[in-house]
């Protein structure tokens, strides 16, 4: 897939495509308790990435991905977006960065019943661009071609199973072509042979296109066929292994 000059993207100069440095954060809840949940996290993803990040319930998981995402702000510390720093953002600056470079997978996917796979994929370029334009259309067809599903594209979510429906949400994730990808237990409500399709098509695009690739996850064949594995626990990262 080439990237199309009539959609707007954001330039890569560098290797890095995300730094934590001394990233805390803690949540108010109402009480004069410490409820630090993340401890001084240090974490570097360049292009090329393909790593899990796994650790006990509780741990900061989520937390630390919603950071990355840029759907929340370190209590101290800064993130580094491609060697942007983004803790001074407004909320318009940091959507608008994240628009362009993050690509998010949830377990849930949170597709639109509403409208079709085809729109749904459609949906961030929308968001930041306004009607879709042929150039648009095509990149959004060849991406659900991509992951299997063009005969389903004037189909609603709803008519899906819930495979194909992680799959139209990874083709959302990708239609801005990030040079992140984020996804939290994406396979965790897929049977095995779906698991791994969805697995597979992470791998593929973080091959074409030198993507960094972040998957939450709790489980373990997952994680193994990572190239990297990045640990949590109570807050504070204790295993970050290349394994190749
Ligand atoms: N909005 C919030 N307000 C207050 N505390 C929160 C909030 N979100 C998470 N926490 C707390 O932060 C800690 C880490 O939660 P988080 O969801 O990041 O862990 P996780 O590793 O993703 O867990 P799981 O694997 O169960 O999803 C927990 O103690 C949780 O109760």
């Amino acid at each position: 897939m080439s990237r199309s000059h009539e959609i707007e993207s954001h330039e890569v100069q560098g290797n890095e495509v995300l730094r934590l440095a001394g990233v805390c954060k803690a949540y108010d809840v109402g009480t004069p308790v410490e409820n630090e949940v993340l401890h001084a996290i240090d974490l570097r993803l360049d292009r090329g990435t393909f790593a899990s990040l796994t650790g006990p319930s509780g741990s900061g998981k989520s937390t630390l991905l919603n950071l990355i995402g840029l759907l929340d702000t370190p209590t101290s510390g800064e993130l580094f977006v491609l060697e942007r720093p983004t803790r001074a953002m407004d909320d318009q600056e940091r959507t608008d960065l994240r628009g362009g470079t993050i690509g998010l997978v949830f377990q849930f996917h949170h597709l639109i019943q509403a409208f079709s796979v085809l729109d749904n994929v459609l949906m961030p370029l929308m968001i930041r661009q306004g009607r879709p334009t042929a150039a648009m259309i095509d990149r959004a067809r060849g991406l659900l071609a991509a992951v299997g599903l063009a005969a389903l594209a004037s189909r609603r979510p709803n008519e899906l199973s819930g495979g194909q429906q992680q799959r139209v949400a990874i083709a959302r994730a990708l239609v801005s072509e990030p040079v992140l990808l984020l996804a939290d237990e994406p396979t965790g409500n897929l049977d095995t042979v779906s698991a791994d399709e969805v697995f597979e098509l992470f791998r593929r695009f973080n091959a074409e296109h030198d993507c960094a690739v972040l998957i939450v996850t709790h489980d373990p064949r997952i994680s193994a066929r990572c190239d990297r594995v990045i640990e949590l626990v109570d807050g504070h990262i204790v295993r970050d292994e290349a394994k190749r």
